[in-house]
């Protein structure tokens, strides 16, 4: 069995080494420019189209949750992965607990007002602040796969009132579901904490613009740990200004490294990270797609399949 690893940054021989081990009757090798050799399984993150083209694949392993990145190659190169090769993304494999860690603290930062506390403590001010209360501190979070259903899991114990938003509906304990366009606006009525976890596909693209921040509560909080295509930034500036949206957590950006000069980067309402709200595993993710491998030597059903006319 012949493997292909590529990864712009992960420490090759690190994954290397622990794929051998965890298939030792297996070839794996990092893939380099001119590699044309016969393989049997790619494991990919934002590949070159030259390393897939041509090729006869069992099957191809994106390196982490979101697939969007590959999909924009497969559509601007149709020929780079036949479309009978199988094309798999890792659900969870570590990322969820990554997921909720980082919603809950941000959560109760912007709930217990640690966030104007913090502004207080730059004039030197003690002042106690009045306490926001939990039926006032709705959360409502676009997408209830399996990031966002982990999320509202663990917000759960914590008194908010949880409501979801996905395109067929949900049975998440102590969480409403909303389902499909039609219902997006009575997702959004009401909900004062926003949380991202939808994939990057054309229906979801642009989808954090004004016309959704509008129908949010005043003062509402948004947190995007999806992707920064998502988000309309201009609409965001505009929405902090007016106090439509008291605060913003994000993660991802359109351009990543975020430029220097983009203005969110100054602005004192926003937190920024670099996008690490959820890292691949190594051990969690090759523990997945060396079970997957076996499970399709034998035949067997298999999960985490991408629906690529769907997008995710
Ligand atoms: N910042 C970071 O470090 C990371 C970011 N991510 C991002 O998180 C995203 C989610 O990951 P994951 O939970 O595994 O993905 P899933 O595919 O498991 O979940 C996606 C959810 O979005 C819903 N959805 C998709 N399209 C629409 C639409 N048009 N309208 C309404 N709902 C929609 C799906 O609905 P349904 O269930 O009905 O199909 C599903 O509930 C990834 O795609 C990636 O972009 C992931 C890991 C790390
Ligand atoms: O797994 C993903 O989709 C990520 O964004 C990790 O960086």
């Amino acid at each position: 069995m012949e493997i292909l690893f590529y990864h712009p940054s992960f420490d090759n021989a690190f994954w290397v080494k622990a794929l051998r081990e965890a298939l030792p009757d297996a070839n794996i090798r990092v893939w380099t420019p001119g590699d044309n050799a016969p393989a049997d399984y790619a494991l990919v993150w934002h590949p070159p189209v030259e390393m897939l083209e041509g090729r006869k694949l069992k099957a191809v392993f994106a390196l982490g949750a979101g697939v969007d990145a590959i999909l924009g190659q497969l559509k601007a190169h149709p020929q780079m992965l036949d479309a009978a090769v199988p094309l798999f993304r890792l659900e969870d494999t570590g990322m969820a607990q990554q997921m909720q860690e980082y919603a809950v603290s941000q959560l109760l930062h912007w709930f217990r007002r640690f966030d104007d506390y913090q502004a207080l403590k730059g004039e030197a001010k003690w002042q106690p602040l009045e306490e926001y209360a939990h039926k006032d501190f709705t959360v409502g979070i676009l997408g209830a796969g399996v990031l966002g259903a982990k999320v509202a899991e663990a917000l759960r114990p914590w008194g908010f009132p949880l409501r979801c938003w996905s395109r067929s509906r949900k049975d998440l304990p102590g969480v409403t579901s909303f389902a499909g366009a039609q219902e997006l606006g009575d997702f959004l009525h009401g909900t004062r904490v926003l949380i991202n976890l939808l994939p990057n596909t054309p229906e979801t693209a642009g989808i954090i613009n004004h016309a959704l921040l509008a129908q949010l509560e005043e003062g509402s909080y948004l947190l995007n740990l999806a992707r920064g295509v998502h988000l309309v930034e201009a609409d965001l500036l505009q929405a902090l200004e007016s106090g439509k949206v008291k605060g913003a957590m994000l993660d991802v950006f359109r351009e990543e490294p975020l430029p220097s000069d983009n203005p969110l980067w100054a602005h004192p309402r926003v937190a920024i990270t670099p996008h690490i709200a959820a890292v691949t595993r190594p051990h969690e993710a090759i523990d997945y797609i060396c079970h997957t491998i076996r499970q399709l030597e034998r035949g067997e059903a298999v999960s985490g399949r991408v629906d690529r006319a769907r997008g995710y």
